[in-house]
């Protein structure tokens, strides 16, 4: 679906004379049909500059891209009928009618009318919007808009949809149920998805895969679980009911396959392992034996933000 080599764009700074800011550093990309893409990174990272080069919004400044089997630089007009665009501002306005703004909408990729109608219904139904063709877009909350705007981006049946942001100034249970349309949408049309955000959660509940983009490189790529697998492992915090008996456990710990050094604090004591799972009922067996007894443990998987912060030294957060 896409296939991309040393896609750069520079800018010219304003006020500094001839200098560039590089927005995006010669990435390479590759996006199988089917797959749901997520490009993970901070403010400025340069996620929306890679996706206007994608959509043919902004041309590169050096790199080549073949996008739904178009070549990016040679037939942009042809990418551009093949892909969906669904921007972090919409498409909608207000005053006009669900129906009408879909209608106008497929007039442009030369649809016929009857043809628009039915899509479009077939689309919203698809959507949990069924009921919303005669009502205007500015009636609609935050969430429905956005399905809107999927629907907008899908009229044309495109392979591929680009979605810049999907889902914010959502509230929680919006976001969630946006989530599950976009999952449903790969599942039955089949349609593959590259989406950006800067939401950890949504990069990790979402995406077959995720490419995390920083200072304009693509610094990390696999799947959600593959990419905590490169932190240090899972964290195990164990209480104990006294100081003597952190100390033994830290000794104990320090056996398990692959633990690190354990942090005690009083009578906590933290350390990692390579996994968590398998790790437990062997420690919990040699605290038995031993005759401790634990009256806390936890389990803490590494979050996207732990991998960005091994790469990066800083946190998505920031
Ligand atoms: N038209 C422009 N002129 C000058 N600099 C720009 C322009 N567009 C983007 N930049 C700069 O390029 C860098 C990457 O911006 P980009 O919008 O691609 O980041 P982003 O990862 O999408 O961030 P956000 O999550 O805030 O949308 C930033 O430093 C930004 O200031």
């Amino acid at each position: 679906m896409i296939e991309a080599k040393g896609l750069k764009r520079s800018f010219k700074a304003k006020g500094a004379k001839g200098k560039t800011i590089d927005a995006v550093r010669g990435i390479d990309l590759s996006v199988r049909e089917g797959e749901i893409v997520g490009f993970l990174g901070p403010n400025g990272a340069g996620k929306t500059t890679t996706l206007k080069m994608l959509c043919t919004l902004l041309a590169p400044t050096d790199g080549s891209a073949t996008v739904v089997g178009a070549d990016l630089r040679r037939d942009p007009v042809e990418v551009r009928r093949r892909i969906g665009y669904v921007s972090q501002a919409g498409s909608t306005s207000p005053e006009a009618k669900v129906g009408e703004e879909i209608v106008s909408h497929a007039r442009l990729y030369g649809i016929d009318k009857q043809v628009a109608i039915q899509r479009g219904k077939e689309l919203l139904t698809a959507l949990d919007l069924a009921e919303i063709w005669d009502r205007t877009c500015g009636s609609l909350s935050g969430g429905q808009r956005r399905r809107l705007d999927i629907v907008m981006g899908l009229i044309h049946q495109p392979r591929l949809v680009f979605l810049d942001e999907p889902s914010t100034g959502l509230d929680p249970q919006s976001r969630a149920n946006l989530w599950n349309h976009i999952r449903k949408l790969r599942d039955e049309l089949g349609t593959t998805v590259f989406l950006t955000t800067h939401y950890m959660d949504e990069a990790d509940s979402l995406s077959d895969r995720i490419l995390i983009i920083d200072h304009g490189t693509i610094v990390a790529e696999g799947t959600p679980a593959e990419l905590k697998k490169r932190v240090s492992g899972d964290t195990i915090t164990l209480t104990l009911r006294t100081e003597a008996d952190a100390v033994n456990s830290g000794g104990i710990a320090t056996r398990l396959n692959g633990a690190d050094a354990p942090v005690i604090e009083a009578n906590v004591v933290r350390f990692h392992v390579p996994d968590g799972a398998t790790a437990l009922p062997v420690l919990l067996g040699d605290l038995t034996k031993a005759g401790i007894d634990a009256i806390g443990v936890d389990v803490n998987r590494p979050t996207l933000d732990d991998v960005f912060l091994t790469l990066t030294g800083r946190s998505l957060r920031d």
